[in-house]
């Protein structure tokens, strides 16, 4: 699924968008809502997301006043950081363009000089090796079939903790150095999620397709030396045909340490490995005024379509039509509220409830969804697909086939 807006293996949207309707005795009846409605909904969503996260994770908000700022700023000034752009032509398709609040040179930064030392690193790996819980991404995920497996970060006490600490000192700060938004300033950030990822080539974890997770920025911290693995790295796809130096084939690789950072919503992965054990710390960060409605309603969308997929086909159960319905009027609507800025997912969502409904008349409403998803995304696996069978379905004219 890799061009659904989905944070596998990390928790980052552990809330269920569709908590607000827990409860009523029929859980589609928020399904058709009116955009302010809609509007009202996330908001709320929203604010409920960010004061988990300040229960989770260090922010200013929770510091409470007076604090004194101890260590502020000891370790994040002044990084260099090497800067990746776009390529300025939005038709491109490969992340063209920037999200506000981002700028053109915001493609992606990767540190010059290590921000954590390798010591602190191994510390966080063997906290998370002492015990064997490592969890697998989402088997749904298409993208994630060779995922590496994780951990949440809140599991590992002395991590967390170290976590919360470098988020003050280090990572907040930086964030703000080096995309220079008034909207990412420290005061202003909160963390959604983090995790230690692990890929391991002899377990076929080798891994992790291309996908956006977002908003917000995304943080990777390198935790052990390159010589440990083969392969492995960042992907940046809209980094793949650039001629800016600092990468290979669009792979950012750096020793433990060093951070990479992007815009979490750009279309990234994790490179292959070919060998060896890859570790990494990734965390998500948001800005808490901004409330991500597109991705909100998407998300909420993309859950009713889920449910949806579980349920067989050929059993034309009227709740699966029910959701497939509600699945389509959510991304309607999630477009509506500006998802297309952010991704191609919700035209792809939109087109695929369309298809899973079944009915001929459908069709062309859900080629033309495809067909934009694919000029925003013309490598989106899952927009190509789906587009090939809308065609099939179209010549055939008659009711789809179920996938
Ligand atoms: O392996 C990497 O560097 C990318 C990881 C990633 O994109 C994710 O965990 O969402
Ligand atoms: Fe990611």
């Amino acid at each position: 699924m890799a061009s659904v807006l989905i944070w596998i293996a990390t928790g980052a949207v552990a809330r269920n968008p569709l908590a607000p309707a827990v409860g009523r005795t029929n859980p589609l009846g928020a399904a058709a809502r009116d955009d302010v409605a809609a509007r009202v909904d996330n908001a709320r969503f929203h604010a409920e997301e960010t004061r988990r996260s300040e229960e989770l994770f260090f922010s200013h908000a929770a510091r409470g006043a007076g604090t004194p700022p101890a260590r502020e700023n000891a370790r994040a000034a002044p990084h260099a950081w090497d800067v990746f752009s776009f390529s300025g032509r939005a038709d491109d398709g490969l992340d063209g363009a920037p999200y506000a609040p981002f700028g053109t040179a915001d493609l992606a930064r990767a540190s010059r000089e290590p921000l954590f030392s390798a010591e602190e690193c191994a510390a966080v790996i063997a906290e998370a090796e002492a015990d064997p819980a490592w969890r697998g991404a989402q088997p749904l995920a298409s993208y994630a079939s060779n995922a590496p497996s994780f951990r949440p970060v809140r599991e590992l006490p002395h991590a967390h903790r170290w976590f919360n600490d470098r988020l003050r000192d280090t990572i907040f700060p930086a964030v703000h150095a080096a995309f220079a938004a008034d909207e990412l300033s420290p005061e202003l950030l909160r963390c959604s999620a983090a995790s230690v990822l692990r890929y391991r080539a002899t377990a076929g974890q080798t891994h992790l397709g291309v996908h956006r997770d977002g908003p917000g920025v995304a943080v990777t911290i390198a935790l052990n030396a390159e010589n440990e693995y083969d392969g492995g790295g960042t992907l940046i796809e809209a980094l793949e045909p650039s001629a800016q130096p600092g990468h290979r084939h669009g792979v950012l690789r750096r020793p433990a340490g060093h951070v990479i950072m992007h815009p979490a919503t750009v279309r990234h992965g994790g490179a292959p490995i070919t060998r060896g054990r890859r570790y990494i710390f990734v965390a998500w960060l948001f800005s808490a005024p901004a409330v991500p409605h597109g991705h909100i309603s998407t998300q909420r969308a993309a859950r009713f379509l889920a449910a949806a997929l579980r349920i067989a086909p050929a059993s034309s159960s009227a709740h699966r039509q029910e959701l497939l319905g509600a699945a389509a009027d959510g991304y309607a609507e999630a477009l509506r509220m500006g998802a297309a800025e952010l991704s191609e997912s919700a035209h792809v969502g939109l087109a695929h409830a369309l298809l899973e409904l079944g009915r001929p008349e459908n069709v062309p409403r859900a080629e033309a969804a495809l067909r934009e998803a694919l000029r925003l995304a013309p490598r989106s696996e899952s927009a190509s697909a789906l587009l090939a069978r809308a065609r099939a379905a179209a010549c055939s004219g008659v009711a789809l086939d179920p996938v």
